[in-house]
């Protein structure tokens, strides 16, 4: 496999506290300039100390990296794998710092992040272009993979092994973070709405993957862990909130499949594992969540493949991306106004 020109990997993601002493600080990182409110910035403190002040985040991607430290192994590339978090330790800077001290000078960049939205990408392109002040290295973004065949198989995957048992009534529940409407509206460019439509076109490519008999089953995608002001709208309908509509309707059994994530983080294991789950349990609905992809190796396996295209694209040659639907690949490099940051322009990398 030919990497040229890039002589590194880093990968960039969200980052979680390690320790109870490391929740508000986290926290504070998270939100600093974000008019969270008060309470709820309480409220997300107590579903940390509920796990031991401890995010599973940064452990599930010790994971990944090392797996795929392992399929760079296996396919005779010799690339180091770096690691920077927006808002814990390993922080960006101090990975960029290391990797040009170690004389990288062209890098890919993996976010871990699979759609469009400020949150998932401009936010990280800003992250990374501070991060790069006065250092002297060039970076190249990973694609997004909402339509990745290598993101989407995990789930098909596991959604199969959860339907496999389930009643007739069964209703496929997609899920994903909440962002504000307007953050939706800018996500992909002005009035596009690339989020929200980037989730339902996965939704759609998981449901064709399952067997079938299940491929008619009614599916919704609905949202997760809100935040800011309520007076602010965001994408609706909230999980819990669904689940009530469904059990007034009669039906008796959700498959969750949390395709905004990708890994069993505190969104995962707090907002549905133990939040979502306790409402379904109040109302008498069977309750299945199905794993996210982890370091399934379809996906540890995308991601090299995904710097394979992007290398062969900086070296001028014309890869053909692998996507599945009929959505398109995520471009390699954003629009100018892609996902924009409605509290004011910064610089961003891409
Ligand atoms: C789109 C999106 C993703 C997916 C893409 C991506 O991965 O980036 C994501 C991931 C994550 N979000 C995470 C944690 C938090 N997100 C918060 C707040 C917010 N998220 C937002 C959006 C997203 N978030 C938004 C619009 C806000 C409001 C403030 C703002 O405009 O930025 C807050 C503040 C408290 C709260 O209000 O919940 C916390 C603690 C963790 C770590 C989990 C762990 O520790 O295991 C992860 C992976
Ligand atoms: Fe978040």
């Amino acid at each position: 496999m030919d990497v040229r020109p890039f002589d590194a990997l880093l990968y960039v993601s969200f980052g979680g506290p390690e320790k109870p002493d490391d929740v508000v600080p986290f926290l504070e990182n998270v939100t600093v300039g974000k008019g969270i409110p008060r309470e709820r910035l309480e409220e997300v403190g107590e579903h940390y100390f509920l796990f031991g002040g401890r995010s599973p985040i940064n452990d599930l991607n010790r994971q990944v990296i090392a797996a795929l430290e392992g399929e760079l192994a296996s396919r005779d590339v010799d690339l180091p794998v770096y690691w920077g978090n927006r808002n814990w330790d390993p922080y960006l800077r101090d990975a960029l710092e290391q990797m040009v001290a170690d004389g990288v000078r062209h890098a890919a960049y993996f976010l871990t992040s699979a759609y469009s939205s400020y949150s998932g990408c401009r936010q990280y392109r800003e992250n990374l272009a501070d991060a790069t002040e006065g250092l002297d290295i060039e970076l190249s973004r990973l694609r997004l993979p909402f339509n990745h065949p290598g993101f989407v198989a995990p789930f098909v995957e596991h959604t199969r092994a959860a339907l496999a048992d389930a009643p007739d009534d069964t209703h496929v529940v997609f899920v994903t973070h909440s962002i504000p409407d307007a953050m939706n509206d800018a996500s992909g460019g002005p009035g596009v709405g690339a989020y929200r439509d980037q989730h339902l076109e996965t939704a759609r490519l998981v449901m064709a993957g399952l067997e079938p008999r299940h491929q008619g089953l009614p599916w919704e995608l609905v949202y997760c862990s809100r935040s800011g002001s309520p007076r602010t709208p965001w994408l609706e309908p909230d999980v819990n909130d669904h689940l009530e509509k469904l059990a007034a309707d009669g039906v008796t059994s959700v498959v969750v499949v949390p395709i905004g994530f990708v890994s069993d983080h505190m969104e995962v294991v707090y907002d549905l594992d133990t939040e979502a789950k306790a409402t379904a349990e109040e109302l008498g609905l069977r309750f299945v969540r199905v794993p996210t992809p982890g370091s399934h190796p379809a996906f540890v396996a995308m991601i090299t493949d995904l710097l394979q295209e992007r290398a062969a694209a900086d070296r001028g040659e014309d890869p053909t991306p692998a996507t599945i639907g009929s959505c398109g690949a995520n471009p390699w490099v954003c629009v100018p106004n892609c996902c924009a940051n409605l509290r004011g322009d910064r610089p961003a990398h891409a």
